[in-house]
């Protein structure tokens, strides 16, 4: 599942940190030497070949953590990804939350390089220091916060919940694992080093010790950034182009669909204002039976073309989808079950949302099968308006649900972001 991790948004959503100085890589070289010294000759002359170098795109990638609303939403899906949900310890209580948010938005404005010690370089909170991102740049590193309904309750603040957050609904062919759904907050990491991720969701877990326990853990990655030729959309481990018609932020109503209005809205309360709604979920990808279609199959199975992203009803991979297109034999060129038909914000009243999800791959499970499977995360300004009539609509008649389990579910509201000296759900825990 792509994002707008799309050639037109990829190169301007991160923004290049300064490169490191002469001097500190000159030091780490230095002490790569010192350290072979007593080596034998090849690996002394392999440490005197090692030219200090700058970091490379990858590792010079930066978010900025502060602003009107969080990272990890609109911009390109990092090659990594952890999405974490915590719930409260008994004794936490709202002093205690607004003190755990206030910590995690510290630490992650630190690790994206905005911190007190920033320079454009990730820097660690002393306290929690592991060292292991040490060396690398900030990596295009998010961190998001989102609150579950489960919050609310635990923190006595009922009376700011959101209408938005109303449970969702129960569908018929969903396969649930409570244990790895919902949560009283939830943490999108997202990079593009398996390490800065990491490290960021070890930092995080310690600055939550004795206020937040992890509920569920899931690892989610998506195509590096470089591996291609030229940016473009990524590939879902079904093989398909995903992503291709995602809201773009150039739209003119991009931020109506995906992001609460100044002052909230309808079913948004006033401390949303510019936050969105996260639903999370885990989709197990039957993939031996998916790869027992031949590809013309897979293809009508989706509406588009494999190789290309191209919908069947003609055209390239950007040309608009014309659901009404007719074949030489009279039938719909897109396949009346076809996902992308019955998806279609045309087929649900105008719905739609921003989806920016991960691939996740966790071995092979008890039935023999790929554990393997989308960590699909959708954005929008309200689910009732958003993922809720289309999966409702796909649950029924999509031809991929047959391929297809979903294995847990979450909704979060994720408020807008912080500015300097702010942490984010500041409005919503001091307002
Ligand atoms: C409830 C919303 C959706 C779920 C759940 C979902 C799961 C899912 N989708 C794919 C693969 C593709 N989806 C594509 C398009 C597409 N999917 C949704 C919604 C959900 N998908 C929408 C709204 C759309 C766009 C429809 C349109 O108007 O064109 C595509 C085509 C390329 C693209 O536009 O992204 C693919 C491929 C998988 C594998 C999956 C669950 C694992
Ligand atoms: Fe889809």
């Amino acid at each position: 599942m792509s994002t707008v991790n799309d050639e037109e948004t990829a190169a301007a959503s991160a923004v290049p940190a300064p490169p490191v100085t002469r001097r500190r890589l000159l030091g780490a070289a230095g002490a790569a030497g010192l350290l072979v010294g007593g080596g034998s000759g090849a690996a002394v002359a392999a440490a005197a070949r090692t030219e200090p170098t700058a970091l490379s795109s990858v590792g010079a990638g930066r978010i900025p953590f502060e602003g009107a609303r969080q990272a990890g939403i609109v911009e390109p899906a990092q090659a990594r990804a952890h999405l974490v949900a915590f719930d409260l310890a008994p004794a936490a209580d709202r002093r205690a939350a607004a003190g755990l948010l206030r910590r995690w938005s510290d630490a992650a404005r630190e690790m994206t390089g905005q911190g007190p010690g920033g320079q454009g370089r990730p820097t660690t909170p002393a306290a929690y220091d592991d060292q292991v991102a040490d060396d690398a740049g900030p990596s295009s590193l998010t961190v998001t916060f989102g609150f579950g309904r489960s919050f609310f309750g635990r923190t006595g603040l009922t009376g700011r919940l959101p209408q938005a957050l109303a449970p969702l609904p129960d569908f018929p062919a969903d396969a649930l694992d409570a244990r790895r759904s919902d949560g009283d907050l939830w943490v999108q990491i997202g990079a593009d080093d398996a390490l800065v991720a990491f490290h960021a969701l070890r930092v995080l877990q310690k600055a939550a010790q004795g206020t937040a326990s992890v509920r569920w853990q899931m690892n989610g990655f998506n195509r590096t950034p470089g591996a291609t030729e030229r940016p473009m959309t990524v590939r879902n481990l079904m093989g398909q182009i995903d992503g291709t018609n995602n809201p773009k932020p150039t739209d003119a109503d991009f931020d109506r669909k995906v992001f609460v209005p100044a002052g909230g809205g309808d079913s948004s309360p006033a401390w949303m204002a510019d936050g969105s709604y996260a639903v999370v979920r885990r989709i197990r990808m039957l993939l031996d039976s998916w790869d027992h279609l031949s590809v013309a199959r897979q293809e009508q199975v989706i509406g588009r073309r494999k190789s290309d992203g191209a919908p069947l009803s003609g055209g390239g991979a950007t040309t608009p989808v014309n659901l009404a297109a007719i074949t030489g034999d009279r039938s719909f060129a897109i396949a009346g079950d076809a996902h992308i038909r019955v998806a279609a914000a045309a087929s649900n009243g105008g719905a739609a949302m921003l989806r920016r999800g991960f691939s996740y791959h966790d071995g092979i499970g008890t039935d023999g099968a790929p554990d393997a499977g989308l960590l699909f995360v959708a954005w929008q300004a309200d689910p009732l308006r958003g993922f809720v009539p289309v999966q409702r609509k796909l649950d029924g008649s999509d031809g991929l649900s047959r391929f297809l389990r979903h294995e847990a579910s979450g909704l979060f509201a994720v408020p807008g972001g912080a500015g300097p000296g702010e942490y984010v759900g500041q409005r919503l825990l001091e307002g």
